[in-house]
């Protein structure tokens, strides 16, 4: 969610703005460009979603929505103006979804090694945040990004108050080795830290060059090996606000690329967060604001609605199953998780921090917005469950 992306609500009571504007006049000056300029200026722009992402970050940390030192160290100038409070209530309610079923998923894993595998992972903070949480925790954590973002990230944490907390907060030391921070040197190299048997691992890499389907299983199961990714520890997917950006086949191939590589007595899930439900008149301002500013939400379409982000789930082998293997896939809204997830005594404090005049537009806004999550593992007993606790999250039955 970020400022340009919400429809204007008078707008919607007039009746949708006319499509295309900014947007017909972005496009047809692409498209006079040879295809490679085009590609490179689209991937420019995708790219500069993070700084929306970071950026709305930033402000609802300043807030007091969110506790998170590291947002402001890994946030370009470090200061953003405040956004609207329901942008802020936006962001926090994402955030404390996700590590709602980060946390659960690290507590079922108390005991042994996991993996956590984040798509499109710009300027995010979490890693480093669950490394203060729990700081003796066993985890390997990946974080793929383009180039240009993470070495945009790497430089932020070049910054000598970026070492400072990553010792004083998480136990952690910047490698003090050039080579990994060199320009070169991330271009084509995974970026590393590690303190104990926690690892952190930052790869370069444009995630549609995954997608590449001459790969067979055991090239597949090569690449992950060589990225550092272990194939026999419980892993977490995460893509928040990623895999929209990608054309839909490109997206399905990345979510199979991972989820394929793994043995199903391995327990594995994915946990996406993306926009929702286009078709209505805020649902097609919101696409509409985008385009104009040559933003494509290339899955939107393909993957519309709750029970369509469960399928998706479902056909990547998560969701119910029969047998010693059991799964599941779940969706809800942004407004349900708001509403049935944040404990009273939270929500009071969250509403307590700014007035928000616009109530109608916080729950239209929440509404097109979903967190999605499925999960499968092998298991005999509710007792080794990994994912028990994912299916004991109040779950959003219909599309209402
Ligand atoms: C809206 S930002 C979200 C960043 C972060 N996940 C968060 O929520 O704060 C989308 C991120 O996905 C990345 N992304 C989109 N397409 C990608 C691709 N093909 N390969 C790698 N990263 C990609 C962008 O570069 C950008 O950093």
């Amino acid at each position: 969610m970020s400022a340009p992306q919400i429809p204007n609500l008078h707008t919607l009571r007039r009746g949708v703005g006319r499509r295309g504007g900014r947007g017909r006049g972005v496009a047809s000056g692409v498209a006079e460009s040879n295809n490679e300029t085009n590609q490179t200026r689209k991937d420019a722009i995708v790219q500069s979603t993070d700084t929306d992402a970071a950026t709305s970050r930033l402000s609802a940390v300043e807030a007091g929505y969110l506790d998170d030192p590291f947002a402001k160290l890994l946030t370009h100038g470090g200061h953003v103006d405040r956004r609207l409070p329901l942008m802020n209530r936006g962001t926090y309610v994402r955030t404390v979804a996700i590590d709602r079923l980060v946390d659960e998923f690290l507590r079922s894993t108390r005991k042994c090694a996991r993996q956590i595998i984040s798509l499109g992972a710009g300027s995010d903070s979490r890693f480093f945040r669950l490394k203060t949480k729990y700081p003796d925790i066993c985890l390997s954590y990946h974080e793929f990004d383009f180039p240009t973002n993470t070495a945009a990230k790497i430089h932020q944490m070049q910054n000598p108050s970026f070492a400072h907390s990553l010792k004083g907060l998480c136990n952690m030391d910047l490698p003090s080795s050039s080579t990994s921070l060199s320009n070169d040197g991330i271009q084509n190299d995974s970026f590393q830290l590690q303190a104990d048997s926690c690892h952190y691992h930052l790869h370069p890499l444009d995630l549609r060059t995954l997608t590449n389907p001459k790969r067979n299983q055991d090239q597949i199961k090569q690449d992950l090996s060589r990225l550092g990714i272990s194939l026999d520890v419980p892993t977490l997917l995460l893509s928040e606000c990623c895999l929209i950006y990608l054309p839909p086949e490109d997206a399905d191939s990345v979510l199979s690329y991972f989820t394929s590589a793994f043995h199903p007595a391995i327990p594995v899930a994915v946990v996406i967060y993306e926009p929702i439900r286009p078709h209505d008149a805020f649902g097609r301002t919101m696409v509409s604001n985008l385009t104009a500013r040559g933003i494509h939400l290339q899955t939107l379409h393909a993957h519309d609605s709750l029970a369509a982000q469960k399928e998706r789930l479902g056909k990547h082998g998560l969701g119910s199953m029969a047998g010693k293997e059991t799964g599941g896939a779940e969706a809800a809204d942004i407004d349900f998780i708001w509403q049935t997830w944040i404990e009273e005594a939270e929500k009071e404090r969250v509403e307590g921090l700014e007035w928000m005049d616009e109530v109608e537009e916080w729950r239209l806004l929440a509404r097109h917005y979903c967190v999605a999550w499925g999960w499968r593992e092998t298991s005999d007993n509710v007792n080794d469950s990994v994912f028990e606790p994912w299916g004991q999250l109040p779950m959003q039955d219909e599309e209402a």
